[in-house]
């Protein structure tokens, strides 16, 4: 294996960690040298060993790395670390949600991975490869250091603190822009954690900073060996439809465009190795509050296009509020790939509103999904798709929820209690909020308090008296004798 620059073309061994290319400062992204081993097995031989992997129980063959030979091949299996990751289950939508939408589709909720967001795949990946190089000899003592809008952080630490003491992790968070839930990971795995005024953006100028001038692992997506294991979300999408991809649309939310450039990469190397025989068609779906890629896109001719970065706005899908995305050249190397391997545009960027991701992931969620706020934004990203007829109703959608609702329930909390900030521009929809009601019946003299619970005829009336207020307010009817 070796780092291939997407800049100036330039190889480099992977003995060390690299970001960047030494000769240009371009990007960098994980190549195979013996791409033809890859080769060397038909498609229907790869389909049955993958499936019959599946079945086994050993944990270095397990998670991303059922898909060895094409993430981290070089990697020994006694160097992986498995803590739980992938194989994150797809969900049909019901009858509701697919009228909604007017088509077939499936949520792949990778919020069920350990940390609770797919960035687990790229950390799996990250770190195994790091543990390689510590159990080689070729660094000690080493920092893993990332800046995150939340997920990120989450991820690293928790990898990061299954090798400790020899790796241990520090993490930039953007002060304020995080969720409770998001900041409280990485201080409950050990990190260290540092809030930085500013955004995501800015966080990353301070660790690309820290990564410049100090030995430490940065552990952003410009980190190659992250992109590697992120690609296993294609993998198993192929796996999951039984290797047919023909009429099959992938949707996935845009911040820092590592998981669109992985999505890409991923298809398009079970695509050479003959494994699935059709591209599945990619929609990329930014916020209007954070949209540079869907803005380069915007310009049909290839070589008008310039992308500007731009200072995002507050949204709602907060951990992808990134204005200026690291893998921004990855992605316009990897979508002319892909469109050039399909024949034709299989590669569509879409924009949504916050309201409508807002609403979508409500919609979601009361359909029996656990979508997070990104979650919300493919599925507002499906519907616009279909509405500007990038994609059809004779085709089946993969949306990415990309972490667990759990993580962003804070926002579902402001909808639900009229308090949305006015610069997310969302006006809660009645008959999408709920609230507890707290019951206590008038007439009840005594009620349980923490350490004081009732007991004899009291509580049989407080029973009997709440159960009847409950059965009136739903205005259920009796049971017949
Ligand atoms: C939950 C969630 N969804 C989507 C994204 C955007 O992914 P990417 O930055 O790879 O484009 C992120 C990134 O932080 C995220 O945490």
């Amino acid at each position: 294996m070796s780092y291939h620059c997407l800049g100036c073309s330039e190889t480099f061994g992977i003995e060390q960690l690299l970001y960047t290319c030494p000769a240009c400062g371009e990007v960098l992204l994980l190549q195979d040298l013996e791409k033809n081993r890859l080769k060397g097995l038909s498609g229907e031989t790869w389909r049955d060993i993958l499936d019959y992997r599946r079945m086994l129980k050993i944990p270095a063959l397990k998670g991303i790395y059922r898909f060895h030979e094409f993430i981290g091949p070089v990697i020994p299996l006694d160097a992986i670390v498995y803590l739980g990751e992938g194989h994150t289950p797809i969900v049909e939508a019901n009858a509701t949600l697919q009228e909604a939408a007017g088509m077939r589709f499936f949520y792949k909720n990778d919020g069920q991975n350990p940390s609770a967001s797919f960035k687990d795949r790229g950390m799996a990946s990250a770190l195994s490869y790091i543990h390689y190089l510590v159990k080689s000899g070729r660094v000690e003592n080493i920092l893993a250091v990332c800046a995150s809008t939340g997920d990120t952080s989450a991820a690293a630490a928790l990898y990061a603190s299954y090798l400790q003491p020899s790796v241990k992790s520090a993490v930039l968070l953007p002060h304020g822009k995080v969720t409770p839930q998001q900041l409280s990971q990485p201080l409950g795995s050990g990190a260290s954690v540092f809030e930085i005024p500013g955004l995501f953006d800015d966080c990353m100028k301070v660790v690309e900073a820290l990564s410049e001038k100090y030995n430490v692992a940065l552990l952003n997506s410009k980190n190659a060996w992250r992109i590697l294991g992120q690609e296993s979300y294609s993998y198993e999408v192929a796996q999951d439809l039984e290797y047919e991809m023909k009429n099959k649309v992938v949707v996935v939310p845009i911040g820092n465009a590592g998981n669109i450039t992985a999505v890409m990469a991923g298809f398009l190397k079970f695509f050479e190795a003959g494994i699935i025989t059709d591209l599945p068609k990619i929609v990329g779906v930014q916020s209007e509050h954070a949209n540079p890629v869907y803005s380069y896109y915007l310009e049909p001719d290839a070589k008008k296009r310039r992308f500007e970065p731009m200072t995002a706005k507050p949204s709602v899908a907060q951990a992808a509020m990134i204005g200026n995305p690291v893998s921004m050249p990855r992605v316009i190397s990897l979508v002319n790939q892909y469109n050039q391997r399909a024949g034709k545009q299989m590669v569509f960027f879409t924009c949504v509103t916050e309201q409508e991701i807002m609403d979508c992931q409500l919609v979601a969620n009361r359909n029996g999904h656990i979508a997070c706020t990104h979650g919300g934004e493919t599925l507002a990203g499906l519907i616009r798709a279909r509405k500007e007829g990038l994609v059809h109703s004779d085709e089946t959608a993969i949306i990415d929820s990309t972490a667990h609702a759990l993580k962003f329930s804070g926002f579902q909390e402001m909808y639900f209690e009229d308090r949305m900030p006015a610069e997310y521009g969302i006006t809660p929809k009645k008959e999408l909020q709920n609230a507890p009601v707290f019951m206590r019946p008038e007439g009840l003299k005594e009620v349980p308090a923490p350490g004081a619970p009732l007991s004899g005829e009291a509580f049989r009336e407080f029973v009997r008296q709440t159960a009847d207020a409950i059965a009136e307010k739903l205005t259920l009817s009796l049971r017949e004798k």
